[in-house]
Order: C-alpha cells, then structure tokens, then sequence
C-alpha cells in the first residue's frame, strides 16, 4: 500500500491561518487516510482550491485569491500603492519604518485673501473671524499633516506586510509545485500498483480456479483410485479364495498323486503285460487289416451290385406301376362299392334304450342297459330294413327283401339282389374301406385322374366315409388317401422321383360354386370351370389353391373347410347335406433319374343327398324345392355323363358326353372321362324305413357299375415338357 510523501508542516504557509492554508495540516492528515482507505484519491478529497492548485499549471505565479486578500484586509489594505498626500510637497511614498514628519511642519501655501478695508466695528469683527478661520484652516492642515503622516506610515507598514506576503505566497507556491509533483507521483504510483493490484487479483482469480479444477482432478483421482482399491481389495479377497481352493486341490492332488503313484507301479506291471498282448494283437491286426482289404473289395462289388439292383428296382417299379394300373384297368375304370352304415341309437325313438355304434367306429353296436336284451333285440330288427349279404368270401352282393301283404290278404315277399366291386356290411371299419381305395389313391401318384364319389341318401354315412370323424380310427378316406398319397411319394423319393402337392377344396351350392377356402363369403362370387385340352387340367378361376407339404397341412386345410361349411350350415339349415363338396389334390411328379414326369389329380366329393323330393318334404318350401331340384339335377347329369361315357366305351365314338349339364359334371369332365379312375361309393342307410330310398340308391348304382368307360390313360410325359 503506498502512501501521501509526508508534507513538512513548515511547508504551510501560515498553520494558524483559516482557508485554504489553515486545513492543510487537517487535510493533509485526512488525505493520508483517505489515500489509505480509498486508493489516494487526493484529488477528489482536497478542498476545491487545493484542486485547483494539483490542476493548475504549477510553472505559473501563486495569486492570492479575491477572499484570500478580502481575509487578509482584515490588516492591510489591498496591494495598490498608496498614493501620496496632495497637501505635502514632499515625497512620503518611500517605504519606510520612520514615522512621518508631522504635518504641521508643511503649510499649505496660504490663500491669498482679499483684505478689504473694513470700516470701524465692522472691521474689528471681521478681523476676528479672519483670524479664526486661520486658526481653523491652520488646524485642519495639521490635522491634515497628521493624517498624511500617519497615512504614509501605515502605507509602508503595509508594504512591509505585502513584502512578507509575497514571500509566503512564493515559498507557498512553491511548496504546492512540490505538494502537486509529490501528488502526481503518488497518482502514478498508486495507478501503477492499482495496475499490480488487479494483475494480482487476476492472477489470484486464475490460480484459484486452476486450484478448484486441480482440487476437483484430484479429488475425481481419489474416487477412482478408492474404486481401485475397493476393486483390488475384491480382487485380492477372489484371488484369496482361489488360493485356498487351489491349497485344497493341490492337497487333494498330492493325495491323489501319492494314490496314483501306487496305482502307476501297479499298472507300470499291467503296462509291460499289455506290451506283450499288444505285439500279440499288433500280428493279429495285420491279419485284420489284410481281411478288412478284402472285404473292402467285397464291398467295392458290392456297392457295384447295389448300384445295379437299384436301376433294376427302378425298371421294376416302373413295370410295378404298368402293371398295377393293369389290374386297374382291368377291375373297370369305374368301379362301385356300396357301403351300409350301421343302425345308430338316433335312428330309433329316444324312450326305447338302444343299441349303439362303438366308439372306435367300426361299426359294430352294442347294447347298453336294455331292461330286456332279447326286447330290445326284436325292436332294432323290427327298424332294420331286411339286407343280406350272401357273398362271404368276396364281399360282392347285397340283397334287400321286403315283406307286405297284398289286397288280397296274401303275404307278398320281395328280394332284390345287386352285385358291385365290393359291399361293406355295417361292421366294416373306416381301414377296411380304404384298403380297397387305396390302390387308386396310389394311381394319383403315377399321374391318373381319379374320382372318389360318395353317393346316398341323406344320412345314409357320406360324410362319415369321406371325411370321418376325429380319432384315428374313425378317419376317413379324404385323409386316408391325402395321407397315403404323401407317403408314397416319399417312398418314391429313393427311386428319384419329386412330387409338388396342391389342394382346393369346393362346394356346389344351388349350381354355385363356393370356395371352402375362401374367406367364406357364400353364394357371392362367381367362379368359372377351366379346361386345358392340352394339359388335361382343370382350374376354376379365384379359388385358392394351396400348396400341401405334408398330411398334416392337409387336415388343417380340411377343418378349416369343415368350419366354413359349419358357419353356413347356421345360415342355412343342414346346407351341407344339400351341396356336393368336392377336394381336389393335384399332384405333380418328377424323375430327374429317369427323366419322367407325371401329372395326376385325386378328386374326393361328397354328394348332397340323393333322396327324391317327395322324401324331403320339400314340396312346400320354395328354398328348398330349387335345392331339391339342383340336386336332382345334378346327380341325375352324374347318371347321365356316366351312361354316356359307357355307351362311348362300348363302340360309340361319337357320343355326345353332356358335361355341361351341372356344375358337378363339368367341373369333374377330366376326372369322369376315359382317361381316369372313378369309384363309386354307394352309401345305405339300414333302416326300413329308408328301404325304397335305398333301392332307387342301388338301382342307380348298378346303372353306373355296368358302365365301362374306355381305359385310363397316365398323364405322363419327359421332365421338362409342358
Ligand atoms: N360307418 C359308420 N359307422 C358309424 N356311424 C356312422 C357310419 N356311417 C355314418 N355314421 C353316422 O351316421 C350319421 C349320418 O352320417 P353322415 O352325416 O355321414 O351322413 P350323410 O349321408 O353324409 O348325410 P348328409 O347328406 O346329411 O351329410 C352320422 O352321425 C354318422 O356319424
């Protein structure tokens, strides 16, 4: 901290003095504490004269103030000089301490006076107050004398004082130079340390942040270094544990080696032993290993052979599959297998207790708990229409009797006996009945078209035979056949052969047709029947047609299309009795081996029922005379294309094939002509009641099964082809 240069106190002019020069030793102590309590502003705290003095030019003269010399006139008078008495004629202006001469001594030169003569008293009386006024003039001068004496001596007293003044205003001036020098060194200095200040005080601010930020690094350290060590002591603490887990094992090492070292001289012995073995087996070997030469040449003949057999196995297949479709052919190329469902406990009043199908869906009923067995026995046969089946050893004949009494009186008795490919009695299982379909579903796999149809009265089992029901044995011959047909395929992969799968499945509604596995919007689409005379392929246009990869896609795909005929089956009261559905798989083959291709489509329908109008009770019901009535006709354009395939067969090449006339008809024309295998399943309800329905069924039947429709043709062709 700088401080004022002391002011010498002999430095003021006057001490004692009031003004400006009297407060200087009372500022000069209040400058130094201003100067040291607020930076030396000097300037700013000394009295405005003294300001005026730090500012002025210090070169010049000192004047005293105008209140200076008015305080100063409390002695002498302003500094003029004084002028001269006009009354003396000596010169009095010389500065000097001697007092004046009195002024008696200098006479002003008397005026002269006009002395008139005066005239007796009169003249007395003037003479006196001449006189007088003399001595008053005489005395005025000497006070005058005085005066000018006393003046004069006052004014070089005052020229003395004025002298003195000038030499303090002069030693004053220059003690302020000095004072204002001395001033503005301080300023200098004290701007110069204000400077050293601030520069300290940033280099303090600078220090103090680069120490924060030092402080807040090292403490940022020490956290991390405290997490090392925390980490370390962790480490340290595992590295412990392993260390005496290791202490533990090598213990447990040295007692195993100590152990083993035992156990080595045991087997060093046993070792030795087994040398001896081994060179004795090391001869063996080599008798091996010439062996093992020898049979590997075997088996180089072998595989030879092998490679041989399986090109001879091919041939064989393929002779296999000729002959087969042989035996096909020769059984007809339509065939009919009629098929009687058992009596059910619905088919008889609910009161009477009944016997029932087995659960496992052969066929076969069994009583429940009947109060009276040999009752209830006599009942069911009572429901049961008379059917026999004489042939026992090829399951070929049906016989149907009936027993009335004629008008007059006499017992009349009828028997009708009906011949097909097969007859399934009631007790024959789902598995029996598709044994004797299967070679035709296996047909597909050689590139044939082949037609299942189920064919029967409403109720009579055609839902039951086609798809069945959900267990295993109770399956029916869609699945059965879909499932067969992949698994010959996959068989036929070892002999080379590739086959691609696909499936739509259809209803025809009313001579609409509906997609089963559409979005199950019914009955408002329109879909076209499309033949390709080149290929033999039948497509119908916006059906969906999936590709199968396996059997188990195929039941997916087929209860989706059950729960779509279900949904509208609550639309439309027992709809899927009165449309026809129809599953298609195509399948596609090819031998990359034998560089054979085949193309074959199995078509699996379910027919509406067969029953006639009068049956249904459909006379008075609009909705369901058209469905009466498209049924009819339909089927009776099946009997028809059938007939007419038939009378081709038998010679009449011309013969017109009226496939056009049901939806049915048209869309199965590739499937029902002379190039494919059709099957017939004729479905019989057992009941008495259902005796005529199931005649008309039969005579039906018959008409197809002595039809002989030309020979099927395989669709086959080079891989590559079109
Ligand atoms: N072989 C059979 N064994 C056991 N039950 C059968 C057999 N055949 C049919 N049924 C049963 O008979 C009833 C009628 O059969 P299904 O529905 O298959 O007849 P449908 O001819 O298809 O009739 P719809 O024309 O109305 O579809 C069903 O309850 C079915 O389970």
């Amino acid at each position: 901290m700088s401080r004022l240069p002391r002011l010498h106190p002999s430095s003021s002019p006057d001490r004692h003095q009031s003004g400006p020069s009297m407060s200087f030793s009372t500022r000069q102590g209040s400058l130094k504490r201003k100067a040291q309590d607020e930076n030396f502003n000097i300037a700013e705290q000394q009295p405005r004269k003294l300001a005026a003095i730090a500012e002025a030019d210090t070169n010049q003269p000192l004047r005293p103030s105008k209140a200076a010399i008015s305080k100063l006139g409390k002695g002498p008078p302003p500094l003029t000089k004084p002028r001269a008495p006009p009354l003396t004629t000596r010169r009095t202006d010389r500065a000097t301490s001697a007092p004046p001469r009195p002024v008696a001594a200098v006479r002003p030169p008397a005026r002269p006076t006009a002395v008139k003569p005066t005239r007796g008293t009169s003249t007395t009386v003037d003479g006196k107050r001449f006189q007088a006024l003399e001595e008053q003039i005489s005395s005025i001068a000497a006070a005058r004398e005085a005066d000018t004496a006393r003046l004069a001596a006052d004014a070089s007293r005052l020229a003395a004082d004025m002298e003195a003044e000038r030499s303090k205003v002069a030693e004053l001036q220059a003690n302020q130079r000095a004072m204002s020098q001395q001033l503005t060194a301080a300023k200098n200095q004290d701007i110069a340390r204000q400077r050293e200040l601030d520069h300290a005080s940033e280099e303090i601010y600078e220090l103090q942040k680069r120490h924060s930020r030092q402080l807040e690094e090292k403490e940022t350290e020490l956290r991390r270094k405290d997490r090392e060590v925390r980490e370390l002591k962790e480490e340290l603490r595992a590295f412990q544990d392993d260390l005496e887990r290791e202490r533990e094992t090598v213990k447990s090492l040295k007692a195993t080696i100590s152990h083993q070292s035992t156990a080595h001289v045991a087997l060093s012995t046993q070792v030795s032993a087994m040398q001896a073995q081994q060179a004795a087996m090391q001869a063996q070997s080599d008798v091996a290993l010439r062996d093992k030469l020898d049979i590997t040449l075997e088996l180089e003949a072998e595989r030879k052979r092998r490679v041989e057999l399986e090109q001879e196995l091919r041939e064989a297949e393929t002779l296999r599959r000729k002959l087969h479709n042989q035996v096909q052919e020769l059984k007809g190329n339509i065939r009919v297998f009629c098929r009687v469902r058992p009596l059910l406990s619905s088919d008889m009043p609910l009161a009477t207790p009944m016997l029932s199908p087995s659960s496992t869906g052969s066929g076969i009923t069994t009583p429940t708990d009947s109060p009276d067995p040999e009752e209830e026995i006599k009942r069911r046969e009572e429901y049961r229409a008379q059917m026999g089946f004489p042939d026992k050893m090829d399951h070929k004949e049906i016989v149907l009797r009936s027993s009335s009494e004629s008008a007059t009186g006499q017992e009349r008795k009828d028997e009708w006996a009906f011949t097909f490919d097969r007859v399934f009695e009631p007790h024959s299982t789902q598995a029996e009945v598709f044994e004797e379909i299967s070679q035709l579903a296996q047909s597909c796999t050689d590139g044939y078209n082949v037609c299942v149809f189920a064919y029967g009265q409403t109720g009579s089992g055609k839902s039951f035979t086609m798809e069945g029901g959900q267990s295993e044995a109770t399956t029916g011959m869609i699945p059965r056949a879909v499932e067969q047909v992949f698994r010959v395929a996959e068989e036929l992969k070892s002999k080379g052969w590739e086959y691609k799968m696909e499936g739509q499945f259809l209803e025809i509604y009313n001579e609409t047709i509906n997609d089963l596995l559409g979005k199950g919007e019914f009955d408002k689409k329109k879909h076209e029947i499309k033949h390709d005379s080149k290929t033999g392929r039948t497509t119908v246009t916006d059906v969906n047609v999936l590709p199968l990869a396996s059997a188990t896609q195929v039941r997916t795909l087929l209860s989706l299309a059950q729960s779509r005929r279900t949904v509208a089956a609550t639309l439309m009261n027992e709809r899927s009795s009165r449309s026809h559905s129809v599953f298609t798989l195509r399948i596609r083959g090819e031998n990359p081996l034998t560089g054979e291709a085949c193309e074959g489509s199995l078509n699996l329908v379910d027919l509406a029922g067969s029953e006639r109008l009068e049956k249904s009770g459909a006379a008075g019901d609009k909705d369901r005379l058209k469905e009466t009535q498209s049924i009819n006709k339909s089927l009776s354009a099946l009997g028809d294309v059938i007939a007419a395939l038939g009378e081709k067969g038998e010679g009449k090449s011309d013969k017109h094939i009226p496939y056009r006339n049901s939806k049915l008809t048209y869309l199965l024309q590739n499937s029902l002509s002379g190039n494919s295998k059709t099957l017939m399943v004729l479905n019989l309800s057992p009941l008495a009641g259902h005796l005529n329905e199931s005649l008309c069924s039969l005579r039906f039947a018959t008409k197809v099964n002595n039809t002989t429709i030309g020979t099927a043709k395989k669709q086959s062709r080079m891989a590559g082809s079109s």
